[in-house]
């Protein structure tokens, strides 16, 4: 792993912890003046944007990354293959993710279909922008379990694609959607 991966890895970890710790406060404000210390670091030196692999590398490949370097979303590593996308996040998702108590926050797993049928769509070929996402919320997703994301074009017409996708924790489907791509440019 590089060191910018690794770092943004270090503090999605550290959100996890800060959102769930139970020390007290004089600890709380050595935590709070040593993240400003690194803050104040890492500021000397900045970018103009987020760097991130180019969605037209996702075009034929057999694996993309999204946001892996960026510690405020959830990176993800997708496989192409026969067509369909799928992706595993081994850990499963932290405390900082959360939306009811232990469970993931269901933006968190719309987001995370939307970025794997979007990269479906990119991997095949197609520049496109998602117009419409559907999302069922079929079960609670916990948090910290592995998770599996899947998705499958099942449809194109003119600039319009359309997809299917399910956010799975173990065999259970917990989040399904359906994601309208529309070609642009
Ligand atoms: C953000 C900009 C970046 C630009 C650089 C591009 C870079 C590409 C690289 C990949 C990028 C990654 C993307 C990641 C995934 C996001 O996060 S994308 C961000 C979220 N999405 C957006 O911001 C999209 C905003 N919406 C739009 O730009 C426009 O509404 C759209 C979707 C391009 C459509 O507008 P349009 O080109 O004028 O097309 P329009 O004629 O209205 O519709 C075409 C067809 O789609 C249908 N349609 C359109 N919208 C809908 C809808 N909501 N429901 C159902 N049908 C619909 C129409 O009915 C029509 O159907 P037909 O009549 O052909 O049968």
């Amino acid at each position: 792993m590089n060191a910018r991966r690794d770092l943004a890895e270090a503090v999605r970890e550290l959100a996890s912890a800060v959102a769930v710790t139970d020390v007290d406060d004089p600890d709380l404000a050595q935590a709070a003046a040593s993240a400003r210390e690194l803050t104040k670091l890492l500021r000397e030196r900045q970018l103009e944007d987020v760097p991130r692999t180019p969605y037209d590398e996702a075009v034929g490949a057999t694996h993309y990354g999204w946001h892996l370097d960026n510690p405020a979303l959830p990176g993800l590593t997708m496989v192409f293959e026969d067509g369909r996308a799928t992706a595993t996040i081994p850990d499963g998702l932290g405390k900082a993710y959360a939306g009811p108590p232990g469970k993931l926050h269901g933006g968190v797993g719309a987001l995370l279909l939307d970025v794997l049928l979007s990269s479906l769509v990119q991997h095949h070929g197609v520049r496109a922008v998602t117009a419409s996402l559907t999302v069922d919320y079929r079960a609670a997703t916990r948090l910290d379990v592995p998770l599996r994301i899947t998705g499958d074009i099942v449809g194109r017409s003119g600039r319009k694609v359309e997809t299917v996708g399910a956010l799975w924790c173990g065999e259970v489907a917990t989040v399904e959607a359906r994601g309208l791509f529309v070609q642009v440019g």
